[in-house]
């Protein structure tokens, strides 16, 4: 990774937490109150600082995409933008200009970011329930012995599968999604919300349902699974929100946390540091507008 790329990943990274801060949440709801609360003023101006550094370091990159743009062999996203960007210049309500370019791509990469949370997660789990750790590496080495995973493979490793799903349901690391607001007056479930209210879906109330989880506050892979072992599908399982505001990243990130976790897991046994039991492994995480583990140091052991 070079320097550059890696300042703007931890860049995206404290602007996640910090947005996800109780001052910045409390900020967004009642702004007037800031003139009592002089520490959420210094979160905010972090916030816009990184924001600058990181529009600026992307005008950067675009530039120079820009400056090497064919379009007889388009690279990725930028140049694709670009071109209908060109196409559509003399548009005056064009959505393809600079900012929306520069926000879009901004966008991707703090997203993109959560597959890493989710797969810290996953080692801690892993590390933290060893017989689990051991259920999958038994099956993936029964499946698919030691040739790299391919996403073909899932559909033969229902174990696997449903622990991947298990982590993300207890992991609800985009607990409070994202805010929405509603484009009309709307009646939901008796309670009337007005046009124009700022609506948060609480993702945890699905993920961690009582009425929907055998053990909702446990990690159960068998949440995911029948009596024979199949993989089941639980309707209940929305860590990238629904409808169709939902996450574009979806099929990108289970894809990836597919490969990244099966490859992981083939060629590492994962646990606790000398010194430290399962049970130390703590599994509260750490706040912020994606949940992340607390900072943890664990052991990769080979397994070959
Ligand atoms: C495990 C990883 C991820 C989880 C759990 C997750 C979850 C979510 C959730 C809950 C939302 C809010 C949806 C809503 O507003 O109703 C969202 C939005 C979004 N996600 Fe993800 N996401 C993940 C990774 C990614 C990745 C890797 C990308 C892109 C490469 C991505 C791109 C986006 C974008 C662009 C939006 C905004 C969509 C819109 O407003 O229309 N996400 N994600």
């Amino acid at each position: 990774m070079t320097p550059a790329f890696q300042k703007m990943v931890d860049n995206a990274i404290e602007n996640i937490q910090l947005a996800g801060s109780a001052e910045i949440q409390l900020y967004n709801m009642f702004p007037w109150l800031r003139w009592c609360c002089g520490r959420w003023l210094v979160k905010r101006a972090q916030i816009l600082k990184n924001t600058d550094d990181a529009i600026e370091e992307m005008n950067g990159l675009v530039q120079g995409l820009k400056d090497t743009l064919n379009p007889q062999d388009l690279r990725g996203l930028v140049d694709s933008f670009l071109v209908r960007q060109q196409k559509e210049s003399d548009q005056p309500g064009s959505y393809f200009h600079n900012n929306n370019l520069n926000c879009t791509v901004r966008n991707l990469l703090t997203a993109g970011t959560e597959t890493g949370t989710t797969l810290r997660w996953g080692l801690l789990l892993m590390a933290k329930y060893p017989r689990i750790q051991d259920q999958v590496q038994e099956e993936l080495s029964r499946v698919i012995g030691e040739r790299e995973p391919r996403v073909e493979d899932r559909r033969n490793l229902p174990y696997t599968d449903a622990v991947i799903h298990e982590i993300q349901r207890l992991a609800n690391i985009v607990s409070l999604s994202l805010p929405h607001t509603t484009s009309c007056d709307v009646t939901f479930q008796g309670y009337f919300i007005k046009k124009g209210t700022t609506v948060i879906p609480l993702l945890t109330s699905v993920l961690q349902d009582e009425e929907e989880w055998e053990t909702p506050h446990s990690f159960n892979p068998g949440h995911f699974l029948d009596e024979k072992g199949c993989f089941i599908r639980r309707d209940a399982f929305m860590p990238f929100s629904a409808g169709r505001r939902a996450c574009v990243g979806e099929s990108l990130v289970r894809m990836e946390l597919f490969l990244l976790f099966t490859f992981l897991l083939q060629r590492f046994c994962f646990s606790p540091p000398p010194g430290v039991s399962e049970d130390q492994l703590d599994l509260k995480p750490v706040m912020g507008l994606a949940l992340n583990p607390s900072p943890h140091q664990l052991c990769a052991v080979s397994r070959a």
